[in-house]
């Protein structure tokens, strides 16, 4: 990458509604939209030094918004840019180009290039992850199946990668992503995995796309990982809730583990190994919030309930608002005061009274590149 000759000029640059759009920042002018050929399936960004008059065609990194034939954008502040891209969901809609944040200025020295960053801007902070730990057989899986059937709206697990092979009714992309070890080792050294561990001589891991793609949703996410695994996520930046569930007797683990009736006996003995120094790191100091013994499984469901609804901090409009914005949409931004910034339906229903126009509020965005802007705000203009 670096400096090139671009036979691209300003001029064809129509300014609010276009195939590409101009925002000024500081001393630059940062390009943004499709290509003006047509076959290439990607957007462009290019950045023209307005003292140099030179352009400059930066490393882009993140997940690019998908391709759509228009978008609107204004700047943020130095650091980034919103783009808003049309006929799309409006969950899918609200976009950030960092140009000059924290994690750009970092990249920027590794990679000695220009570099800028495409971050999604998510509605709501979402609520904490919750982390459920404890020795194999001692009913995780039972107890998060029960809270998914119950509360299918308000929970979404974080569907794992595992080296290890499925059983009889585990179903691929559901229960794990079943995977060659090659594949999780390739996608480990590349940052994708939040955490990772070597678990009864299989390799699991939970992909920052497992957790993320959840919160998205507007879903609490339930992480199901061994006592390595919840260290990991512990010392990470992610602020999760830890639960370890403990059996209410080494011979009663050992009674269900063989009545599941899923492992040979080599893995029994493995799991059950492996299940003593699990319960022997339960008790370490700051690791897990709660310890919940399951015995009559009823009573320890209720208990499970109890605990999550006590940190119950997510407003309900923001599950709504994801919710509504599932429908294609098209906005365009208007205007912008401080933080807040007018958005303008285009669609037909929309003109016509169905959709009122939106106010983004961007005072409490959280997080940032690599992938998510999170804590977005939007609300109708009738309640702003
Ligand atoms: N660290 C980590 N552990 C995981 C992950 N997914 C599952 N595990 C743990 O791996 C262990 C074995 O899981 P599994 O093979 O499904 O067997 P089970 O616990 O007997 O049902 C359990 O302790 C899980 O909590 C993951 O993504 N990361
Ligand atoms: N409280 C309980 N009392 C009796 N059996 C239970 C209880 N909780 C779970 N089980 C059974 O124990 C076995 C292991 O549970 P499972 O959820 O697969 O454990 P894990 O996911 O922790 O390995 C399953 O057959 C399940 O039906």
């Amino acid at each position: 990458m670096g400096e090139e000759a671009v036979e691209f000029s300003v001029e064809k640059v129509v300014a609010g509604d276009c195939k590409q759009s101009a925002v000024d920042v500081g001393g630059r002018t940062y390009v943004i939209g499709r290509s003006d050929d047509d076959s290439k399936s990607s957007i462009i960004v290019k950045i023209l030094d307005k003292l140099t008059q030179t352009w400059v065609v930066p490393t882009v990194l993140g997940t690019q918004p998908t391709l759509t034939k228009s978008q609107s954008a204004i700047p943020v502040n130095d650091e980034k840019i919103l783009v808003i891209e049309k006929g799309v969901p409006l969950n899918e809609s609200v976009w950030f180009l960092e140009i000059d944040t924290p994690f750009v200025k970092q990249q920027r020295k590794i990679k000695g290039t220009e570099v800028v960053s495409w971050s999604k801007g998510v509605i709501g902070v979402g609520q904490k992850p919750v982390v459920i730990s404890g020795p194999s057989g001692v009913g995780k899986g039972t107890l998060i199946a029960k809270l998914m059937k119950d509360y299918p709206s308000k929970f979404g697990f974080s569907v794992s990668h595992t080296t290890r092979s499925p059983r009889e009714k585990e179903i691929d992309g559901v229960h794990y992503h079943f995977t060659e070890r090659s594949k999780i080792e390739k996608d480990i050294s590349e940052g994708k995995f939040l955490e990772f561990a070597h678990v009864h001589g299989n390799v699991y891991g939970t992909s920052i796309e497992a957790v993320e793609s959840v919160t998205d949703e507007g879903k609490r996410c339930i992480l199901d990982i061994d006592v390595q695994g919840a260290r990991s996520v512990r010392a990470s930046s992610l602020e999760a809730i830890f639960i370890f569930v403990c059996p209410p007797s080494f011979e009663e683990l050992e009674k269900r583990l063989r009545a599941r009736g899923t492992e040979t006996e080599e893995q029994i003995q493995k799991r059950l190994r492996n299940a003593r120094a699990e319960l022997d790191q339960s008790n370490s100091p700051g690791l897990f919030d709660h310890l919940l013994v399951n015995d009559d499984l009823e009573t320890c469901y209720e208990k499970l309930k109890k605990l999550l609804s006590l940190d119950d901090d997510q407003e309900d409009s923001d599950y709504l608002f994801i919710k509504d914005g599932k429908q294609s949409a098209s906005y365009c931004i208007v205007s912008k005061h401080d933080s807040k910034i007018l958005l303008q339906p285009e669609t037909i229903e929309a003109k016509n009274g169905a959709t009122s126009l939106l106010a983004l509020d961007l005072s409490s965005l959280s997080g940032g590149a690599p992938g998510r802007t999170r804590g977005l705000k939007i609300c109708s203009i009738n309640s702003f």
